[in-house]
């Protein structure tokens, strides 16, 4: 019996027809694989099974669905503006709207962003990316011209920085789909294909597969993941020979992870913390063996495994996101539960899934991205900067620096929530990878190609205003970017989703735009909802006792700084916070770390000395 579905619709198919899709080269993108579902078992490592009514939905590679109806122009390109023109271009909407400088911000240190890079992680994709950046090079090239993928960013001749070069064109390729990818027909709306798993699993770190997970993850003792040992730590295995970390410059480079999931070489934020949840699986693996010998190996990795996504996802929902978001305003929107205790908001109508928006909105804190990584040695002195950009796709600098970068982390700033922009994430953002890019222009192009609905329906959509005119937005935005957004756009309606956001009002009681709040909330809700495996239930497979759970719910950053950061012996209780009064940076014995007896296994026969 065929255990094949198709990614899109959830249709089982028959192994004929999974042939076919292998001859036709699109069995990838297309199909799920889907062994029967077996209510009493945990979470799968490919997502399936989640929901057991739409079991293949939550697997990786199924799709997204949308908060807004798709808004586009004949044939599937993006929408005209009101008057029926082309909208105006990105590169010039951005730069007349988005100020280049730096401005640290008060309150955040670099670690807030670093943790959300490593988040999102989680739940995006990077093929559309790396379709741009290797295998599609060449759109602002003739070669580009006829290519369908192609549809790169004009650099207008009166750009305030390429009028000084000789750019005139970025290159950028359109989001894959199911319908580009021959698993939907041709008209029908484009959908975007995501290659990880929607649920906040770790997938990043245990990867999309069984098959992933074995051949490079597992160690298959002690329920550890491999590991490697170089200069007295700890790191995940590396690849010997070609690798992806182009950046790496050897002889003297060469360390290059070779993990489940590749994302771990990529942005140094995803890359760091890659190496600490690495060693505090094996940490917490050891911790479990050593209270519970008569644990065979799967027992203790997916034991482990299930700690480790609720500590990080408990630093997430409950330490990260209240910072950012205002605590009051998630616990009224359900979304964090105000107690310690369980809770159960499950509902099985609601497939695991994440909306086409949730990833696309994450995109707003590029504009708190500070492109500068400063490194300082464990007094807290200043030892060197390095450009973030020339970091991607280079483990072994990221991991001869660690220290410094790590300790950097918690001392330096991020880049204040504020209109202004870093340099580097503005006209370079791919360091050695690609001549010239900017990580804005390419959100606002995208924002297009994925077809969202004009800016003011979402606001419609979260705060129920109807807005008819550019005097309709006075309350959301300051006078003077109310007159950036009537330079840029025609019409209020042309208004993009990510345009708004940048210039929007914060959210009262939180530091985000009101958008991007109500898009962002919406999605973990339902991700708590969705989510027939969420940490805090007390009635699924493998649940948690309370006494375990309340374990769980002192996971804090500086506890995993405290127990697998490089060169941490001190911290400040609130990592994401800069250290000062109320916050001050104090010693790791007085850290919170989780109490691993509450998983002692009393059925574990004591030895013969009684211990
Ligand atoms: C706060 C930290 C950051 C967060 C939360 C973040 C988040 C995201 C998200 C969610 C996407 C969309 C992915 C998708 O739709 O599948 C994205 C795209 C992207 N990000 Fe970031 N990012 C961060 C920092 C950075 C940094 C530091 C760089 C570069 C050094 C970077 C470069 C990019 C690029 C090149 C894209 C793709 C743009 C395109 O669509 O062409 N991001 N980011």
């Amino acid at each position: 019996l065929s255990n094949y579905y198709e990614s899109y619709t959830g249709n089982k198919i028959t192994e004929e027809e999974y042939k076919q899709h292998v001859k036709r080269n699109t069995s990838f993108w297309c199909t799920v694989e889907v062994l029967p579902c077996d209510p009493r078992e945990g979470r799968r490592i490919d997502g399936s099974c989640n929901n057991l009514k739409y079991f293949t939905i939550g697997s990786n590679r199924t799709p997204t669905y949308r908060m807004l109806p798709a808004s586009y122009s004949e044939g599937f390109e993006p929408r005209l503006s009101k008057r029926g023109e082309t909208m105006p271009l990105a590169r010039a909407v951005r730069t007349n709207i988005l100020l280049e400088g730096h401005v640290p911000d008060r309150q955040f240190t670099q670690m807030l962003t670093h943790f959300l890079v490593f988040i999102v992680g989680d739940f995006v994709s990077v093929q559309d990316t790396i379709n741009y950046v290797l295998w599609t090079p060449y759109c602002c090239t003739e070669k580009g011209k006829s290519d369908y993928m192609c549809t790169p960013n004009s650099v207008p001749n009166d750009d305030p920085v390429h009028r000084f070069s000789n750019v005139r064109c970025l290159n950028m390729t359109r989001p894959g789909s199911y319908q580009r990818n021959g698993c939907a027909p041709n008209n029908t709306v484009p959908e975007r294909t995501i290659s990880g798993t929607p649920s906040f699993d770790l997938s990043n770190i245990y990867g999309n597969s069984m098959a992933s997970l074995n051949e490079k993850g597992r160690l298959f003792e002690k329920g550890l993941l491999k590991y490697e040992i170089e200069d007295g730590k700890m790191w995940p295995p590396s690849i010997k020979g070609p690798n992806l970390c182009y950046a790496n410059q050897p002889p003297r480079e060469t360390r290059c992870h070779d993990t489940p999931e590749r994302g771990s070489n990529a942005i140094v934020g995803a890359n760091i913390i890659t190496i600490w949840i690495w060693r505090y699986h094996n940490a917490i693996a050891t911790a479990l063996a050593n209270i519970n010998p008569c644990w065979n190996d799967e027992r203790l990795f997916f034991t482990t495994r299930e700690i480790v996504i609720a500590a990080i996802i408990q630093i997430f929902y409950y330490e990260l996101l209240p910072l950012m978001m205002g605590r009051d305003n998630l616990i009224r929107d359900g979304v964090i539960s105000p107690d310690l205790g369980f809770r159960d908001i499950y509902d099985s109508n609601y497939a695991p899934q994440i909306s086409l928006e949730y990833p696309f909105a994450w995109r707003w804190t590029h504009t708190i991205q500070e492109g500068n990584i400063k490194m300082y040695d464990n007094k807290g002195y200043h030892l060197k900067d390095m450009k973030l950009v020339n970091m991607t796709l280079r483990t072994a600098y990221v991991v001869e620096n660690i220290d410094g970068i790590t300790q950097g982390a918690i001392r330096q700033p991020m880049a204040k929530f504020d209109k202004a922009v870093d340099f580097d994430m503005a006209e370079v953002v791919l360091g050695p990878h690609q001549y010239a890019s900017d990580v804005f222009t390419s959100d606002l192009a995208k924002n297009r190609y994925f077809f969202l609905a004009p800016y003011i329906k979402y606001r419609e959509y979260c705060f129920g205003e109807r807005i008819r005119s550019f005097d309709d937005l006075v309350h959301m935005f300051d006078p003077d970017s109310i007159e950036l957004l009537k330079e840029s756009y025609k019409d209020v309606e042309d208004i993009d989703l990510i345009a708004g956001m940048w210039l929007e009002k914060y959210i009262p009681g939180g530091t985000v735009p009101g958008t991007f709040y109500c898009i962002i909330a919406q999605q973990q809700l339902r991700s708590v909802v969705s989510d027939r495996h969420w940490y805090e239930r007390p009635n699924r497979p493998n649940a948690f006792t309370l006494d375990q759970l309340l374990e769980i719910r002192k996971s804090s950053m500086a506890g995993l700084l405290c127990a697998v950061g490089d060169s941490i012996t001190e911290v400040q209780p609130h990592a994401f916070v800069r250290a000062g009064p109320g916050n001050e940076m104090r010693d790791c014995t007085q850290i919170k770390q989780l109490n691993m007896l509450a998983w002692r296994d009393k059925s574990c026969r004591v030895n013969q000395w009684g211990k």
